[in-house]
């Protein structure tokens, strides 16, 4: 029998497990790929284990819908974030470990999750989009409409590109909506759909939104699910620092399944 939580941020939703005895076994891709179902299982973008880690609160250790661990994820590390709140890991202020590292966030009086992300190592800024890493491998282009768009079929065409169909990548298109506003759709790898939201995208985008057309920090993001915040520092030229997501993450029910 499973005991879990199921949490969404943005709609971007993940199955949350307390797995601080570390008896899930984490090499049952098929397990979480049949928990993630959305007509066989639970349902789910995603799958989420809270662990303990020495020198940190927890660990979140992230699958894929697919079964596959996978990198980094913004919005399952906002909901693991309010998920270890209320498991008693940390009072306002918490550290983790994720895929790609140490990560800090704080949980506000309105159960905003701002979550710290790493920096993206290199920025590939080619003729027609942007590439790089916030966690996450993410291709980011920016459209005119995004309303009356097919982000599934663009996206597919993309991920299974030459370039990428080994290992994927998630797609985000992103249109500019404001001064510091965009609108953003995912395709994520993984899930190999449209997701709701995705953070690390939301936040590739931002990063992408300020070397194209130079839009300040903060950043307000309409995606499918909801709004999100990205808020950076520029260092230098493609250098970039205090990357905070920010965004609900909320509790949708808890349940207990026989897998
Ligand atoms: N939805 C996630 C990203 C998932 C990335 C995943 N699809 C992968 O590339 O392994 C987020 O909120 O950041």
């Amino acid at each position: 029998m499973i005991n879990f939580w199921k949490y969404q941020g943005a709609g971007n939703d993940f199955i949350m497990i307390d797995d601080r005895e570390n008896t899930f076994d984490i090499t049952d891709h098929e397990k979480v790929a049949f928990l993630c179902h959305r007509r066989f299982g639970v349902g789910g973008d995603g799958l989420i284990l809270i662990r303990l880690k020495e020198g940190y609160d927890f660990e979140m250790v992230y699958f894929n819908a697919d079964g596959h661990l996978g990198s980094m994820c913004g919005n399952g590390g906002r909901c693991a974030v309010r998920f270890a709140h209320t498991l008693g890991l940390f009072d306002t202020d918490t550290s983790f470990w994720a895929a790609d590292g140490a990560h800090e966030a704080t949980l506000d009086d309105q159960k905003t999750v701002h979550l710290k992300m790493n920096p993206p190592g290199e920025i590939e800024n080619n003729s027609d989009h942007y590439f790089m890493d916030t966690g996450s491998p993410h291709y980011v282009r920016f459209e005119k409409d995004i309303t009356n768009f097919d982000a599934v079929a663009e996206g597919k065409d993309v991920r299974y590109n030459d370039r990428f169909a080994k290992e994927g990548t998630n797609v985000n298109f992103a249109e500019v909506t404001g001064e510091q506003a965009l609108s953003v759709r995912t395709y994520e790898r993984g899930v190999e759909d449209e997701t709701y939201a995705c953070g690390t995208g939301v936040t590739a985008c931002a990063i992408a939104a300020n070397i194209e057309l130079g839009m300040q920090s903060p950043i307000e993001i309409k995606v499918l699910g909801g709004i999100l915040g990205v808020g950076f520092q520029k260092v230098s030229e493609g250098n970039y620092t205090d990357i905070i997501l920010s965004g609900p993450a909320t509790p949708v029910f808890k349940a207990e399944i026989d897998a």
